[in-house]
């Protein structure tokens, strides 16, 4: 038995085998062969058992995520069957006398340089595909094993050194449940993914991969953000106590479902969710959300191998917006950059990827791809309640900017007839310093701020979020973060205007008590944290929360903050 503590990313408790999601070591030595005939064997197996398993990827994944998703495989099972493609790695093996392996990757290679050094998207989508493929087909000749997340067909916790957010989007709730990795925190996106899959997760156990093999049993506490790998069976059964108390806890949850969200004086406050695709809209009514505070497009562009059409935007926003019915849905655009990548964009690599080239920064240059999304959203407006939010704003201009075209699309598509709602409200997150700081000025030109504290917190501490080496630094509760939130707050409410939070802190018990002091008029969180938030809220008094603003925001640390907050609100 071995136990490690990491960080508790997505609550609830896992106990299975552990499937261990790695990429395969894929060198290997280019060497002269004898019998030709035997090595391009050796190929057109490969390629056949890698033709299968596409084929059944792709079956799964049009199930689970829609045909649009699944046409990645479709060009990628073509790639494998394209004999401009075969013929030059056969010739290769009969002329040069080279191993399968090499003349593979030396074709591949040849192909992915010329196609993406052309001047044509297509053509760059092109040898992304076959970059994919053929590590694929090249695994299946070394015989090293490549896992596929989406063909698992059993109970596994999965371990990791991380998940990329496409990973954990391909995850089947039936079998995976739960997941570990080495590193990552509670806000990387695929720590917030789990929770909106509601899958029991611990991030950041720096060893995890060092510690569990293949199929030994592991026990994922999601709660308290322990890792227990190869239990004892009293270890077993209590954890299997645990979780089943958690499961009642839940019950209990759910009796508020469909109760308003107000603190004991009577005071409402909004309590909304944050999600990611169309499906995750059931997950929020289910767990009674006001509203959507937080819908993350950038899904709709990953997992794919071009941009989503104007038409299968408009799909997905109006599929989102009729399912919420009347209630308030926030669209954040394009948000990518960060832990965020889109291969088929082709961007430089950078130092500083979450400093970088990423967001509105990206949008307003590259603003075909800005007006595509905006012209899908304008239409999807007469479908329910709309208001569009801008992340990653740092400066006047930049809201300006993206507002002017905002309003530029909106007149062309009245002039080509088409109907759109003319009462959206257009924030902006608040999730870089300068901006908090200086929202007086944002609060004259913006409908509504939205924190988006997951990035907040790291740019004021200057501590990457996805660092378990320094999360130790990266303190919601720091007064400085603090100060900045209310400085929002009341910049927000000196307009008239509303302020919510869309970043991870906005659903944590020690956090609620404070914001709900602060004035705070809308809570944007994961839908598993939205009961949990409403209970907690119904047991607390917002006026007796607020007497407590100044003392607060003047103090020194972030454990002086935690121990006055877990007094005052009951916390143990
Ligand atoms: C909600 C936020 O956006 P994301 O987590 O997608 O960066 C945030 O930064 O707080
Ligand atoms: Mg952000």
């Amino acid at each position: 038995m071995t136990q490690l503590q990491g960080i508790a990313a997505s609550s609830g408790i896992a106990i299975a085998k552990a499937y261990r999601l790695e990429a395969p070591d894929l060198s290997y030595d280019k060497t002269t062969v004898n019998e030709p005939a035997e090595e391009i064997k050796r190929l057109h197996d490969a390629l056949e058992i890698s033709k299968s398993e596409l084929e059944k990827i792709k079956e799964h994944t049009k199930k689970s995520l829609g045909d649009e998703h699944a046409e990645i495989f479709s060009a990628h099972l073509l790639v494998l069957s394209d004999p401009e493609m075969i013929q030059p790695m056969e010739n290769k093996i009969k002329t040069d006398s080279v191993n399968a392996e090499a003349a593979l990757d030396e074709t591949a290679n040849m192909f992915i340089d010329m196609f993406k050094n052309m001047d044509n998207e297509y053509m760059k989508e092109r040898a992304a595909d076959i970059h994919d493929v053929t590590k694929r087909v090249l695994a299946h000749l070394l015989d090293a094993e490549f896992p596929d997340p989406a063909l698992i067909d059993e109970q596994v916790v999965i371990v990791a050194e991380d998940l990329t957010p496409s990973d954990t989007a391909q995850l089947n709730k039936e079998f995976v449940q739960g997941f570990t990795t080495d590193i990552g925190g509670r806000t990387s996106h695929s720590a917030i993914m789990a929770r909106s899959l509601e899958i029991p997760a611990v991030v950041g156990t720096k060893e995890i991969t060092k510690q569990a093999e293949k199929g030994v049993t592991v026990i994922v506490d999601g709660l308290s953000g322990d890792v227990i790998v190869d239990p004892t069976d009293e270890q077993i059964e209590s954890y299997k106590q645990k979780r089943s108390e958690f499961e009642e806890k839940k019950q209990e949850w759910a009796k508020l479902k469909d109760e308003t969200t107000v603190s004991s004086d009577n005071e409402h406050v909004e309590l909304a969710a944050n999600i990611g695709t169309p499906d995750d809209v059931s997950g929020v009514l289910e767990n009674g959300g006001e509203g959507i505070g937080l819908y993350r497009t950038e899904f709709l562009y990953m997992g794919k191998n071009q941009l989503p059409t104007e038409d299968e935007q408009f799909d997905a926003y109006s599929s989102v917006l009729k399912q919420m019915e009347d209630k308030p849905v926030v669209v954040r655009t394009l948000d990518i950059g960060g832990d965020k990548e889109l291969d088929y964009l082709d961007l430089p690599d950078e130092m500083n990827p979450f400093l970088g080239f990423r967001a509105i920064r990206l949008c307003l240059e590259r603003d075909d791809i800005f007006r595509t999304q905006l012209r899908a959203l304008l239409r999807a407006s007469v479908h329910g309640n709309l208001k569009i939010m801008f992340p990653m704003i740092a400066t006047l201009d930049e809201f300006r900017e993206a507002k002017a075209i905002l309003t530029e699309e909106k007149e062309n598509l009245t002039r080509e007839g088409k109907e759109v709602a003319d009462d959206i409200e257009v924030g902006i997150m608040v999730e870089i310093p300068a901006t908090a700081v200086m929202a007086k000025q944002f609060a004259k030109e913006v409908d509504f701020f939205s924190i988006g504290t997951n990035d907040l917190i790291q740019y004021t501490m200057a501590a990457d979020r996805m660092n378990e080496r320094v999360s130790y630094l990266y303190q919601p509760y720091n007064p400085a973060i603090l100060n900045l939130v209310n400085n929002v707050i009341e910049a927000a409410h000196t307009e008239g205007k509303w302020a919510g939070m869309c970043g991870e802190m906005a659903g944590d018990e020690i956090a609620i008590p404070i914001l709900l002091g602060l004035g705070l008029d809308e809570f944007s969180m994961s839908s598993s944290s939205i009961l949990p938030a409403r209970t907690q809220i119904l047991g607390l008094s917002k006026s007796e929360m607020s007497s407590f603003k100044d003392e607060l925001l003047s103090m020194n640390t972030s454990e002086d903050v935690v121990a006055f907050v877990k007094e005052k609100a009951g916390l143990e």
